[in-house]
């Protein structure tokens, strides 16, 4: 029987971005779709007035978190953030950085103090919360952060993009392209297949994950003539792994990795770098799949796209991704 702490988490995002229009798409939804009770850590007012503009019957209740699994069905429910938001759609200021980063943390240490089963965020606008003095490059590595600063344990987040025909997990994220190659160490590449491998059994409930490596190079490498990270840097970390009973192979191709039979293959592909990553994802299931962070004491999920600011006043974003990472942050395993 679900409870008032299976709550979720929901940080409400950049609000001249889709977020708030996505989040009262999701809660109109969460009947139909059947999603769990989840509480916003956002702007009321700002969301009143969106659901004004786009002509979405959404009642807002201003709620604790501890009301706000009973008020879910009838109300969506909002707990206030301290810093205020202007509710300018398509309009990015900086002065609305302070209450984004606000309803990150405290939906983090609501679900860090067991108060809610999971953290989903909405998409913020990355480049707006670093000119305001944001220092991490984006959730992934904050989130990381706070669990550290409110707890004084280590956490390794780790990203990974779930879709319903691909799982992919970049061992090197955000970062210059350029840097790619120095951050590729057998360490980095080993901390990633193992949190992966844990999280694929432990979160996923794979009982023994098949982890499939892409190179770095052309080719993985063309037996050196194209670069040599493939087999100086990645492939003994494979075999090392191997040895030790992991069900992971490669380094492989990385062009010939996401194709349909090579996906029937592997449950997750570990990739070296964002976008070897994510392109295959999102143009495979752009609307369904979802980011969630590996390596956290606790679920985060998110929607795989961003802000969307150049839709923010048309009333045509798409909720699916969102509603597909409510739904993934209630069934992954706490
Ligand atoms: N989880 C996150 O916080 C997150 C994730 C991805 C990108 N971002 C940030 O978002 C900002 C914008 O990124 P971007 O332009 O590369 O990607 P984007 O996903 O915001 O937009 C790409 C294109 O897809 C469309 N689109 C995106 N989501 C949609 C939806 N739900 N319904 C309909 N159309 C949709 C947009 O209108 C745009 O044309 C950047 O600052 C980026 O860092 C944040
Ligand atoms: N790299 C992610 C993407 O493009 O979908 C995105 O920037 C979100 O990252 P965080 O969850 O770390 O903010």
């Amino acid at each position: 029987m679900p409870s008032k702490s299976d709550i979720i988490a929901l940080s409400m995002g950049e609000p001249a971005g889709i977020g708030p229009e996505i989040v009262l798409k999701a809660w109109l939804a969460s009947e139909k779709e059947g999603i769990s009770p989840f509480a916003v850590f956002g702007d009321p007012e700002l969301l009143a007035s969106r659901a004004r503009m786009f002509g979405l019957s959404v009642p807002i209740r201003v709620c604790t978190l501890e009301e706000a699994f009973d008020a879910f069905p009838m109300t969506l429910p909002v707990i206030p953030l301290e810093n205020a938001m202007t509710d300018n759609p398509g309009v990015l200021e900086v002065s609305n950085a302070a209450g984004v980063i606000e309803a990150i943390e405290k939906a983090t240490a609501a679900v860090l103090s067991g108060d809610a089963k999971a953290v989903v965020t909405c998409p913020i606008q990355k480049s707006n919360v670093y000119k305001a003095g944001f220092k991490h490059p984006g959730h992934t590595e904050y989130l990381g952060y706070l669990v550290e600063k409110m707890t004084g344990k280590k956490a390794n987040p780790v990203m990974m993009l779930a879709g319903p025909e691909l799982r992919t997990v970049p061992v090197t994220a955000h970062m210059p392209i350029s840097k790619v190659s120095e951050a590729l160490t057998k360490e980095r590449i080993e901390e990633v297949a193992l949190i992966a491998a844990h999280d694929l059994k432990m979160r996923f409930g794979i009982a023994n994950p098949r982890i499939a490596v892409a190179g770095l190079n052309p080719h993985a490498g063309e037996e050196g003539a194209m670069g040599t990270e493939d087999a100086e840097i990645i492939a003994p970390v494979v075999k090392k792994l191997r040895d030790a009973g992991h069900r992971i192979s490669g380094p492989y191709p990385g062009d010939t990795l996401y194709h349909k039979k090579a996906r029937e293959t592997y449950d997750a592909a570990l990739a070296m770098y964002h976008d070897q990553a994510l392109i295959p994802v999102k143009t495979i299931g752009f609307d369904e799949t979802v980011n969630v962070t590996l390596g956290l004491p606790f679920i985060r999920t998110s929607p795989d796209h961003g802000t969307a600011i150049d839709i923010a006043e048309k009333g045509i974003a798409n909720p699916s991704s969102l509603i597909a990472a409510l739904k993934l942050a209630s069934s992954l395993k706490s």
